[in-house]
């Protein structure tokens, strides 16, 4: 008595009216039901002003939250003996509901049903799919026959028209599938060349939805901050959303692919390609092949240019966390002219791109803690060549609160473009030289597999593209400001439970 409570409209999922009170009673559908009372005291209070009645409850349903950013959708009995006054609050938020244009009411959604633990199809159904129905969202469900089926799918025959949105039911791996299908067929309608590494892209309407059920999830994580299904789906009914960076790759002016979280080389390149032969071990296959290729230490040689970030978007040191949509006022490469770019060759034992922070379970701060979704840039982290000591205390500084870039061998810098030449890929001479050299290397490798100490090092590793082997090693890496958006808000700081105002609201 005397606590207030209250609920954001924006907050709210529905409000459903029972036509008599709290007892079993017959429906339209000629089903019996038995209606549910619960936590409804205070605002019984709030729309009678009396502290009991018995007739014809209203239920509300609302986004509460929980701990660790997870959100839950609970409900709400009214009673009020006024049936009109009643009948004015429900058809009162209905309409303040119907009035927010940014949610969806149609939506594509794809599951992969061999995602993660497999679970992708249980998930949806019995998590998500009863949450969209409650809010009145109609949807079209493909569940994907096969690897790229939800790319191809987008790419030329969905009918994007109908949809305020795509939903992915997936990992990181279905994620991917599900941009590159959104980006390219967005410019192709557009008229602009993917090809072209100079070409500015389209942003995309349409926006993403991430329902996780893979095995890393980062980019649900890094965005929603956990990487629950239902909490995904209330950020989706409600019409959330965060814009995102994308960096597009290129070889020889020729498009590889794009990425959103993580580009590596080196030590992230080497496990994703030891872990696609451990498919079947599930989430646990990188934690096999992460202690494998930590124990193995390969380093790389190679050069590594890149144009930095200028602006008012911080520096990758500064140790601040994403927060609620907070978008950058201004970012930017001022200027692409050459003498801008910056050189640095070296032996690396990982390079690592990422455009968001990477938190995952793993490592709830990620690989880069500042980088930011949506500024434009990306932040590259070179671990040069180091002790196996060394690169296990910078591995380890992931899971806590020490900085992992305070450390000699490594650096970091927020860039806009950058461009990795491996050092035997320099001229066809040089091309020829190495391969016999490479030949040679991984026969030695072969013989001294059980010897990582002798230093046998391949001269190749591969580049890691948001969990996907790219078959080229020289790239050419741009970032694309805010090419699409996603359903929502960024990670909440616990204090902000009130009004969220978005500075960039699209
Ligand atoms: N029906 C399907 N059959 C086989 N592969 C599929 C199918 N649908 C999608 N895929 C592919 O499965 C791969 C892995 O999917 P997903 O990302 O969902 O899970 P994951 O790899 O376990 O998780 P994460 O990417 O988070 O590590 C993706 O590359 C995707 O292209
Ligand atoms: C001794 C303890 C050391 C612990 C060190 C933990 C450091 C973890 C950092 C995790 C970074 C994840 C980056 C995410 C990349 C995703 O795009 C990609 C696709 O899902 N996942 C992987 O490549 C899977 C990558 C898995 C890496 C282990
Ligand atoms: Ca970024």
């Amino acid at each position: 008595l005397g606590v207030c409570h209250s609920v954001s409209v924006t907050e709210i999922i529905c409000v459903t009216e029972e036509e008599e009170e709290n007892s079993s009673k017959q429906r339209d559908d000629g089903s019996w039901r038995k209606i549910k009372e619960r936590e409804g005291k205070d605002c019984r209070q709030a729309f009678t002003g009396k502290k009991t009645t018995k007739k014809t409850p209203r239920h509300m349903f609302y986004v509460e939250r929980g701990r660790n950013h997870r959100w839950r959708c609970v409900e709400i009995t009214f009673r009020c003996p006024d049936r009109a006054m009643c009948q004015h609050w429900v058809s009162g938020i209905r309409d303040q509901l119907a009035a927010i244009s940014s949610r969806p009411k149609q939506l594509l959604v794809y599951i992969n049903p061999y995602g993660g633990k497999r679970q992708g199809k249980r998930i949806y159904e019995q998590k998500v799919a009863p949450l969209f129905a409650q809010a009145g969202i109609s949807t079209h469900v493909i569940v994907t026959e096969y690897a790229n089926h939800a790319r191809d799918h987008l790419r030329t025959e969905a009918e994007l028209k109908r949809f305020d949105g795509v939903v992915c039911v997936g990992g990181d791996g279905m994620f991917s599938e599900i941009i590159h299908g959104l980006i390219w067929r967005t410019q192709m309608d557009g008229g602009v060349d993917p090809n072209s590494p100079e070409e500015t892209l389209l942003p995309c309407s349409l926006r993403i939805g991430i329902i996780p059920a893979g095995s890393t999830d980062c980019i649900c994580f890094a965005t929603v901050g956990t990487n629950d299904p239902v909490t995904s789906a209330l950020h989706i009914i409600v019409g959330d959303s965060q814009p995102m960076d994308v960096c597009s790759v290129h070889h020889n002016n020729a498009f590889l692919r794009y990425s959103v979280s993580l580009l590596g080389y080196g030590f992230y390149g080497d496990v994703l390609t030891d872990s696609e032969r451990k498919r079947w071990m599930g989430p646990a296959r990188y934690d096999f092949s992460g202690l494998k290729m930590f124990l193995t230490h390969h380093y790389y040689e190679g050069t590594v240019s890149y144009l930095p970030a200028k602006g008012i978007m911080g520096t990758p040191r500064d140790g601040l966390t994403l927060t609620v949509n907070k978008c950058p006022l201004s970012t930017v490469c001022v200027s692409e002219s050459e003498d801008e770019w910056r050189t640095i060759r070296g032996k690396f034992l990982a390079i690592n791109a990422a455009s968001m922070s990477c938190a995952c379970p793993r490592s709830p701060k990620g690989l880069s803690p500042s980088a930011h979704l949506a500024d434009g840039t990306t932040d590259l982290i070179l671990v040069r060549k180091c002790s196996r000591f060394n690169f296990l205390r910078h591995l380890i500084r992931h899971t806590s609160k020490d900085d992992q870039f305070d450390l000699g061998f490594v650096e970091v810098h927020r860039v806009c473009r950058f461009r990795f030449m491996p050092r035997h890929c320099q001229s066809d001479s040089d091309l020829e030289l190495d391969l016999q050299e490479n030949s040679k290397r991984q026969i030695f490798s072969q013989i001294c597999r059980d010897h990582p100490a002798c230093g046998c090092t391949p001269i190749y590793s591969s580049w890691n593209c948001d969990g996907e082997i790219l078959n080229h090693t020289a790239i050419d890496v741009r970032v694309h400001c805010q090419l699409i958006k996603l359903f929502a808000r960024g990670i909440e700081e616990m204090a902000v439970f009130e009004e969220i105002t978005n500075p960039c609201a699209i």
